[in-house]
């Protein structure tokens, strides 16, 4: 059965918790105002018939009358701005409160997903959704729905006025508007018209994400593909998104012009459905006011409806955009223990371990980590090594709850990690990552990360990470400005500030997830010489891929296609001669044929390196 959904401000509303009470209230005062904008149209038309009927009937004009009338149409022109100020300052307060409401719901909310949540690729659809989506919202909340309601009140007054003046020359307006709106809708109605429709929606997606793409991978493209060929899909694309709106314009135009010519020319109807009547009943008074009126309240009607059906499609898009505010909100949140702090140590196990990104129905399931089971003691640097994709990552970001194991457990102490507030988690764990996100940001504030730490500490653990000198360096020092519009720094520049944080953070437990990925070889070795000291005591677990950076590891854990295939130290494991042994031979042997090519470039003197 098809899911009926509720109006979409109600949505905003039930979510975000905001005073429906007051949102009413501000509606009513803009509605009304809306409302009250019609009266002159009529005040005007009694003070016109008050002229006419004294003309015709050879008497003196009803000054006191016309006086009256004229104080109303004051009257109403006052009230109404009061009202419109009073409505739109409390349906802008009510919208503001909601949609902050609803960025706190989502800031909250956001804080207990997994942190597995970021690194897929709905971080960009929030973003999308908490810039663009907020800003538009707020305008429907405050402007277009108070001015729907307004719009639908005072076209029923509209039409209640002029049925109960005379109901040829009322049909005659609404029938002209109504044959309008028919020929507007017949534009996007049917299967051709929607299909249309829906072409150049997805042309223009497809051009928007190309034209993207092109600008993003320019670098790759110039430097390994054809920008050429890169251009022509381009240019393909955009003669495509050119024939759809071609294909729109032809059907479109034509029928807008004619809802155009209709709307505008209403009066026209009357003025002929009035000389038709009048043609009938010569010389009747009441008819020759009762056209007259219809001639002055007729336009009136065609702006509200002309308003209801934009902000109509106006709505749509509120609901569109309360629907992706609803998803975000659906991920469930990641259930948290009561625990505030591990009692136990800092073992790390890894219990019978199973898990897959995917689910347990799809049928290109792919098991991530399967059936594994590792045990670290406290205070022992352990590495994950293994061919690409055996799994070491997400056996590094499991322990820190990015997800979730599906079987098993992880526990640290003997205590499983679920059992723990994510906050004691947290304060137990620090993961520096191969790509690092550099804030915008001073380099004191990006290593501090909004703790408060003083600034000896802040140079002391810049010094052992070995990035002090660099930012030394820097035009303000540790002042300086990072990240966007900011300085730039490189990728091992920035992993040393990643591992300056870590430092810092000085916690019982450090994963390193190709930490040392962009440090080139010098470095690495004072970055190793660095940390060496402050890694003394603490459970280490490096994922590394250069072999010869964890020979000295305590315990080594061999991971292929998400099975543990060995362990042991790096003589136990080269003795074992079994996945390791062959993969520390085939790096030795890949270093050896580098040093010889590049000894045979320098003997041949036309070496570049
Ligand atoms: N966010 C993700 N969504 C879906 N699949 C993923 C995700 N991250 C990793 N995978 C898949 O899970 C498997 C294990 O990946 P993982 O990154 O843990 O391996 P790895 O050993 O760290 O690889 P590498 O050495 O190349 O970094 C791979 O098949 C990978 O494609």
């Amino acid at each position: 059965m098809k899911e009926t959904k509720k109006n979409a401000v109600f949505r905003v509303f039930e979510t975000a918790h905001c005073s429906p009470g007051r949102y009413l209230l501000g509606v009513s005062c803009q509605a009304l105002s809306i409302l009250l904008s019609g009266v002159p149209f009529y005040t005007v038309y009694r003070i016109i018939r008050i002229f006419l009927l004294a003309s015709l009937d050879g008497v003196a004009v009803d000054t006191g009358s016309v006086w009256l009338w004229a104080w109303i149409t004051a009257g109403s022109i006052v009230l109404g701005i009061g009202l419109s100020i009073a409505g739109s300052f409390i349906c802008h307060a009510c919208a503001f409160d909601a949609l902050y409401d609803l960025r706190m719901q989502i800031l909250d909310h956001m804080g207990k997903l997994n942190l597995g949540f970021y690194t897929g690729g709905q971080s960009g659809a929030v973003q999308k959704m908490m810039n663009e989506n907020m800003e538009k919202m707020e305008n429907i909340i405050a402007h277009d729905f108070p001015n729907l309601v307004g719009a639908g009140i005072l076209l029923a007054a509209l039409g209640v006025l002029l049925f109960s003046l005379n109901i040829p020359l009322a049909l005659t307006i609404f029938a002209a508007l109504l044959i309008a709106f028919l020929i507007q809708f017949s534009a996007f109605g049917g299967k051709s018209g929607q299909q249309i429709w829906a072409d150049l929606n997805r042309s223009s997606t497809e051009l928007d994400a190309a034209f993207s793409e092109y600008v993003a991978g320019m670098e790759e493209e110039k430097i390994f593909g054809r920008p050429e060929a890169a251009a022509r899909r381009l240019t393909a694309l955009v003669e495509k998104n050119r024939g759809h709106w071609i294909a729109y314009l032809k059907r479109v135009t034509p029928v807008y012009g004619a809802y155009k010519t209709i709307t505008i020319s209403v009066l026209a109807f009357v003025l002929v459905a009035g000389c038709v009547l009048l043609y009938f009943n010569p010389g009747d008074t009441a008819l020759i006011l009762e056209v007259l009126m219809s001639l002055i309240v007729g336009p009136a009607v065609i702006s509200p409806l002309m308003e209801l059906v934009e902000l109509g499609a106006d709505l749509r898009n509120l609901s569109v955009r309360m629907d992706q505010v609803e998803e975000v909100l659906k991920n469930p949140a990641m259930p948290e223990g009561i625990r505030n702090h591990a009692e136990e140590g800092t073992e790390i196990g890894f219990h019978d371990v199973s898990f897959s990104y995917q689910d347990a129905a799809d049928p290109l399931r792919r098991m991530a980590l399967d059936h594994v089971s590792m045990k670290i003691p406290a205070g022992c640097f352990a590495a994950l090594v293994g061919p690409s994709g055996g799994g070491k990552s997400t056996a590094g970001q499991l322990l820190a709850r990015f997800w979730d194991v599906e079987r098993g457990a992880i526990t640290i102490g003997g205590q499983d990690i679920r059992d723990f507030t994510m906050e004691a988690l947290m304060e137990q764990i620090s993961f520096v990552f191969q790509d690092t996100y550099i804030f915008a940001e001073s380099v004191y504030d990006n290593i501090a990360m909004h703790r408060p730490v003083s600034r000896e500490a802040v140079e002391q653990a810049a010094k052992a990470a070995r990035c002090h000198e660099f930012i030394c360096s820097l035009p303000q020092g540790y002042e300086t400005r990072l990240g966007d519009g900011g300085h730039k720094l490189s990728g091992g520049e920035a992993q040393r500030i990643a591992i300056a944080r870590a430092i810092l953070k000085d916690t019982p437990i450090v994963i390193l997830d190709e930490a040392m990925a962009f440090t080139d070889a010098e470095n690495e070795l004072a970055l190793r010489e660095g940390m060496a000291e402050l890694l003394k005591g603490k459970t280490v677990l490096m994922i590394a891929h250069r072999l010869y950076s964890i020979q000295d590891a305590d315990r080594i854990f061999v991971l292929e296609n998400g099975r543990l295939k060995e362990e042991g130290t790096h003589s136990e494991l080269l003795q074992a001669d079994r996945l390791y042994a062959h993969l520390w031979n085939i790096q030795n042997e890949t270093e050896q044929w580098q040093m010889k090519t590049s000894g045979i470039q320098r003997e041949g003197g036309e070496s570049y390196a």
